[in-house]
């Protein structure tokens, strides 16, 4: 197989039946404007009435089997916006893709108007609006995610090139594949016609991994935490930040209680929490001899659906993006901040106070990715 599409609906006929005036996806009200959706007080958004072209890489891959689905029904992009598919894997992986388009076809999803089967990068690459790089080599036991550098690299100077040429030029790129930071730098470097701000890599598995040990510690359910940062790399240096979190209806419906004081034990913080968010993927992979699919389809979901669609009111999400330099982060270096979005763009939340040990650990994690860009910068 090079390319082979499959046309699932029929696209004209599908959006005059569902494009009513106003619509409600997340708690946030939309309204047609022209082709367009946009929240309603939020200026434009990516929700369109025309289908948009959405790229998965790695398309034959564990992650993919849970975040295909996930896209087709309408957990990406809201339940009113179709999608034209394109699925890219490596050839040897054609007859698993073929299968895969099987069961999206099988699965009778109405937002699915298309599906491109590839194993050819341009086809895959060309007109796409949102690209999911997940396609690379996982980690095995033993390793840490930079030792996959050497083998991964090469894929994502390959695409970042590819994104460059064929890719619509308000792409939005999310690269999952390890060491994600790193390889999201490549591929942004190699596309370098795109704004960087258009590229980000993947630690919303991170956060949500964080928020889920701080509700269990709390004794909330996790819709209840926010505000847990990712500083730096989606790696062992990363650094879990509960200081500026928030438990929302605690200790009574409508309050909200600072999480670091609620959850009254440092000892547990910093000796417990931060080590198992920091080596939660091990822990899968040694549990399950593979490494987490399904939880990071969930993150991705969340990552992209936050971009496009925008951040809650005070809410603070964490996303690996270019650094501008702030908070004396290097400019260039592709870090996790806390950001907010809006009208499809990311923005830095700025002016959040540092305690000194959060900022020794930043200064480590950066120390890493300084070394990983060095090391990747040297295979190109
Ligand atoms: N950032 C994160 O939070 C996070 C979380 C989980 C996994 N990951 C990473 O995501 C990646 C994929 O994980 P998985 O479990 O789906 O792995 P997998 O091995 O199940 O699937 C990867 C797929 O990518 C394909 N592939 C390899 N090279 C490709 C290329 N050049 N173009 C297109 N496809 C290609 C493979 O054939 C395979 O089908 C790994 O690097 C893993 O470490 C990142
Ligand atoms: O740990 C891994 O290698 C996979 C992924 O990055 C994860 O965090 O689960």
């Amino acid at each position: 197989m090079d390319s082979a599409l499959l046309r699932i609906n029929n696209i004209s006929g599908h959006m005059t039946r569902s494009c009513p005036m106003r619509r409600e996806f997340g708690g946030q009200q939309f309204q047609q404007q022209g082709t367009a959706w946009s929240l309603i007080n939020s200026g434009p958004c990516v929700g369109r009435a025309s289908p948009i072209k959405v790229l998965v890489t790695g398309a034959a891959g564990q992650i993919a089997y849970s975040l295909i689905f996930m896209i087709a029904s309408g957990q990406m992009f809201g339940p009113y916006q179709p999608i034209q598919l394109h699925l890219l894997d490596i050839p040897k992986m054609a007859d698993a893709l073929k299968g895969v388009s099987m069961e999206i076809q099988d699965g009778a999803y109405p937002l699915v108007h298309s599906v491109l089967c590839s194993t050819d990068v341009q086809s895959a690459f060309t007109g796409v609006h949102v690209a999911l790089l997940v396609g690379a080599f996982p980690r095995g036991p033993g390793m840490q995610r930079k030792d996959l550098l050497k083998v991964n690299v090469s894929i994502f100077k390959e695409q970042g090139e590819a994104l460059g040429k064929y890719a619509s030029r308000d792409v939005k790129v999310l690269v999952v594949g390890n060491p994600a930071n790193t390889n999201a730098l490549v591929a942004l470097t190699k596309a370098s016609e795109l704004p960087p701000q258009n590229f980000s890599a993947l630690t919303r598995l991170d956060q949500n991994r964080a928020a889920s040990m701080v509700s269990d510690k709390v004794g909330v359910n996790v819709d209840n935490v926010s505000n847990v940062i990712i500083w730096g790399n989606h790696s062992l240096t990363q650094v879990p930040d509960v200081t500026h979190a928030i438990i929302n209806n605690y200790p009574a419906a409508g309050l909200t209680s600072p999480a670091l004081s609620t959850i009254n034990d440092d000892k547990w913080v910093s000796e417990s929490f931060m080590p198992l968010v920091q080596n939660r993927g091990a822990a899968v992979i040694a549990a399950r001899k593979l490494s987490s699919a399904a939880s990071a389809a969930n993150a991705i979901v969340g990552h992209m659906r936050d971009w496009l669609m925008g951040t809650k009111q005070g809410e603070i999400v964490s996303m690996a993006v270019i650094s501008d330099g702030s908070y004396n982060v290097p400019k260039g270096l592709i870090f996790s901040f806390p950001v907010t979005c809006r009208n499809g763009e990311w923005s830095i939340v700025q002016g959040l106070k540092i305690s000194q040990s959060i900022q020794q650990k930043i200064d480590i994690t950066t120390k890493e990715l300084q070394e990983e860009k060095e090391t990747a910068f040297s295979f190109l």
